[in-house]
């Protein structure tokens, strides 16, 4: 085999509840993650020969640009990490070389790093001879970040602890999704310090049962009333712009409006794919909108699209 490549979704956080912040710095979370129609590509082929097992070189698709410059091709890149990981397990792991295709935006709140840190194992696992199981594969993930374990599963999940423990929801048909980008990102450690400012008090995060019943009925109306973030108002206190944005769409019709995550991406729930289109043409013509993208979740996690063979 001499280069596999995964394909790994995006998430939008239906639920976002965060308790106060915990000894180690983290927040116990009640997270409900639902993976969407926008992926990265990671592709993993053996790196240069002598180089340690798990060391990894990286490209990315295209030209830099001022979205791709900020992803790091060093061994600080998610991916890298997870590939260094997941070496120290595998006898037969060697150097590799990651390629990067990167639709998720980088540093929005839609968990593009994690994903490819999840493709990353995925796709050295089976580049390795597959020989860890996707227990242990999701053990790993959440060494990783709080948030490497989703995209390794995909669908719709409740992610507690810190967000690392899932369990897959039960949610019925598709439901459509508009997406407004920034151009600045944010940082999440950034945002959960300013919501540990504005909220000291933080109550223990519950999940919400009128979230779930919308969800298993496949009712758009009913999920959009129930989208909550936690982080909204913080995000909106580091980027006032952002509370503009989500008010521009849900005076354009959308059945309900977020902030994805720890921001700055806003996403917006739709009553059909036309509506998401109509949806981001008004969200584009805000001055703080940098785009838009129309995507449908639920969706499966990483999937192996290519694996090809050393030699035919
Ligand atoms: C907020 C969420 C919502 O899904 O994602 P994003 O919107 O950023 O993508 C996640 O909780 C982000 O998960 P992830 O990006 O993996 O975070 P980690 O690497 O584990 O942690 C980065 C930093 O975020 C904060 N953090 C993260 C998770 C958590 N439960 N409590 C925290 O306080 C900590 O300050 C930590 O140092
Ligand atoms: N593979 C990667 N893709 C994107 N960003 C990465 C990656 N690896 C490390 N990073 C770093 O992680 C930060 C957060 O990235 P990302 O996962 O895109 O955002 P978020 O945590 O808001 O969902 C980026 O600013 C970047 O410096």
């Amino acid at each position: 085999m001499t280069a596999v490549t995964v394909q790994v979704p995006a998430k939008v956080n239906l639920q976002l509840a965060v308790g106060p912040a915990r000894d180690d710095g983290y927040h116990d979370l009640v997270n409900v993650f639902h993976a969407v129609s926008l992926f990265d590509e990671v592709t993993v082929m053996p790196g240069a020969s002598g180089a340690h097992p798990g060391s990894a070189t990286l490209s990315i698709d295209g030209a830099i640009d001022s979205h791709t410059a900020r992803v790091p091709l060093d061994p600080t890149n998610l991916a890298a990490r997870a590939a260094s990981l997941l070496a120290r397990e595998v006898t037969s792991a060697g150097p590799v070389h990651i390629h990067l295709r990167k639709a998720i935006p980088v540093a929005g709140g839609m968990a593009g790093g994690s994903a490819d840190a999840a493709g990353a194992l995925v796709a050295c696992n089976t580049l390795w001879g597959g020989r860890v199981a996707p227990e242990r594969l999701a053990e790993i993930a959440a060494h990783l970040g709080s948030d490497v374990p989703f995209p390794l599963l995909g669908g719709t999940a409740v992610g507690t602890g810190r967000g690392e423990i899932l369990t897959p929801a039960v949610a019925e048909g598709l439901f459509h999704w508009v997406f407004a980008l920034s151009e600045a990102g944010l940082s999440t450690a950034t945002v959960f310090a300013e919501y540990d400012r504005l909220r000291p008090d933080a109550p223990v995060p519950a999940l919400d049962t009128a979230l779930m019943t919308a969800l298993a009925a496949g009712d758009a109306p009913a999920l959009g009333a129930a989208l909550t973030n936690d982080l909204q108002r913080a995000a909106f206190a580091l980027r006032p712009d952002l509370r503009h944005t989500i008010d521009a769409g849900r005076a354009a019709g959308a059945l309900g409006a977020i902030v994805s995550g720890s921001g700055p991406t806003c996403a917006f729930l739709a009553r059909s794919a036309g509506h998401a289109q109509e949806l981001a043409r008004a969200l584009r013509a805000l001055p703080e909108c940098a785009g838009t993208v129309t995507a449908h979740g639920p969706v499966p996690g990483a999937t192996i699209l290519e694996a090809t063979p050393a030699s035919i």
